[in-house]
């Protein structure tokens, strides 16, 4: 790497005083050459046996759980959330690291009857080439996770850009990769800029897919790059979400109460999994608020090493100014605003961090901007309804279609829910937040081009081609 590299440093979200580490800003000339080592690495490693790799990924789920706790305070110090939420990352790693091992090593294809005698026919799965994976800085570990760990599972071979603010626990996880056994070459990480890093892996024509979870500006500007580009190329986009969590008349508004103050404020509201809108039966409004509220105020707000803190400081101080901006637009449309709304300021522990109260808007209505945008931060929008269509097509009227949760206890509402809400998640009587590796996970409407799922076994459906051969005898 030649000595003349900028490097830039990354800072502590709750403690900006604290340097966690120094990162190179590499040229579009570095990542051809990833990209130039990755397409080399997939001449071997895609011929590896699949049991060769599930070796690796096995060893590499050792490894990480070993390292469990330094690994979360690690992710905690770069990215800022609680280490129970760190914690929990690093066990979904794991967890990924031995489904997809053992999916690898079952059946890949099928056995298809001939219209001929003396023929079989049958479907193999290939690996496609190199893939670039870009993620997003808010699961800084398990998310990439689940996008690297099936792709070199099926035989192909990574460049990874991380976000630039997360990029000290994307290192970890690729050096544990190699000290698990990973020939040289088969992942690869890349740091720097969007505009040249992020870039040249979209228009690199020795790309042969991508994989991006992020904002939805940056999914359609890489979306509309692919379609300028003279080839086919595989492309999922996992993006933005504005995820309702309904409480039914017949369902528990304690229960209620609690899964929404964990999905809206736990991970500081910075998932896309996060409830974001409230909806509550309009006669149930006043008690069900000011229940919210109390419940709220015991949301210990702080740095996330320590122990008791329920939610950490915003990851960025780009993230800070946005919610701070979001809180304002909230105020100006007319929203009330019941709980929180200011930056926490005043004490040595959270001078030089990025927290903000988590927040509740009351009397938010489906027009505002704060119900119909992604804030990704703690701030949480009240909405009321009169019947279950209605509170159906306001969990509805916005672009997104991630997730979204009801909670009753009349299991043909439950239905009626889940059929006729666009999303690509379902949860009954359950946080948003929270997903298992092994379930197919992705958005719909602008939530994701929901081509192909996420996690689960369908993963293996974006990392590989089928081939179909049939052979007489
Ligand atoms: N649906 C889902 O599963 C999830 C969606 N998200 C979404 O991610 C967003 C937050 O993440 P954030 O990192 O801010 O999102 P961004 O879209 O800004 O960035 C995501 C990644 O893309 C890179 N990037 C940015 N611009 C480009 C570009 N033009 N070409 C190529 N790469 C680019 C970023 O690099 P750099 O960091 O250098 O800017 C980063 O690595 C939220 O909107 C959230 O909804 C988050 C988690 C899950
Ligand atoms: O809610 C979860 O378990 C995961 C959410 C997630 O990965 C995300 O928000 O990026």
């Amino acid at each position: 790497m030649p000595k003349d590299r900028e490097y830039y440093e990354i800072r502590n979200p709750a403690d900006t005083r604290q340097i966690i580490s120094k990162f190179p800003k590499l040229a579009r000339d570095d990542v051809k050459a990833a990209i130039s080592i990755a397409k080399d690495a997939f001449q071997k490693w895609s011929k590896t046996l699949p049991v060769e790799r599930a070796k690796i990924l096995y060893k590499t789920a050792e490894i990480i759980e070993s390292r469990a706790n330094d690994l979360a305070r690690l992710l905690t110090m770069e990215e800022g959330k609680t280490l129970n939420d760190s914690v929990f990352e690093v066990v979904r790693t794991a967890n990924l690291l031995r489904f997809y091992a053992g999916l690898i090593t079952r059946a890949q294809g099928k056995v298809i009857p001939s219209q001929d005698r003396n023929t079989i026919i049958l479907t193999t799965r290939e690996p496609l080439g190199v893939i670039a994976v870009i993620t997003p800085w808010n699961f800084p570990l398990s998310l990439p996770a689940w996008k690297v760990i099936p792709a070199i599972a099926t035989g192909n071979t990574v460049v990874w850009k991380p976000a630039s603010i997360t990029p000290t626990i994307a290192l970890e996880l690729v050096k544990v990769f190699y000290e698990a056994g990973l020939p040289e070459g088969v992942l690869n990480l890349v740091t720097g800029p969007a505009s040249e890093v992020g870039d040249e892996l979209v228009t690199n024509k020795e790309i042969d897919a991508i994989t991006f979870t992020g904002s939805l500006q940056t999914g359609k500007e890489i979306n509309e790059k692919i379609g300028r580009q003279n080839r086919f190329i595989r492309i999922q986009l996992e993006l933005g979400g504005k995820n309702a969590t309904i409480l039914s008349k017949n369902g528990d508004a304690d229960l209620a109460i609690e899964l929404t103050v964990r999905s809206a404020f736990g991970l500081t509201g910075q998932a896309c999994t996060a409830t974001s809108r409230f909806l509550v039966p309009e006669d149930m409004h006043d008690e069900v608020l000011n229940k919210l509220v109390e419940r709220t105020k015991k949301v210990v707000v702080g740095n996330g090493l320590k122990n008791g803190v329920d939610m950490g400081p915003l990851a960025s101080r780009e993230q800070y100014e946005k919610v701070l901006s979001y809180i304002e637009i909230g105020k100006n449309e007319g929203a009330k605003l019941v709980y929180g709304g200011q930056p926490i300021r005043g004490d040595e522990e959270f001078d030089y961090g990025y927290f903000v109260m988590p927040t509740i808007f009351d009397q938010v209505t489906s027009d505002m901007r704060i119900a119909k945008e992604e804030i990704f931060g703690p701030v949480l929008a009240v909405m009321t309804y009169r019947t279950l269509d209605e509170a159906i097509d306001i969990v509805n009227s916005t672009e997104y279609g991630l997730i979204a949760g009801i909670i009753t206890k009349d299991i043909s509402e439950a239905a009626r829910f889940a059929e006729n809400v666009k999303a690509g998640v379902i949860k009954v009587n359950k946080p948003t937040i929270g997903l298992e590796p092994w379930v197919p996970y992705g958005g719909v409407k602008s939530s994701g081009n929901d081509v192909y799922k996420e996690m689960g076994e369908e993963a293996i459906e974006f990392f590989t081609k089928i081939k179909a051969t049939y052979i007489g005898y």
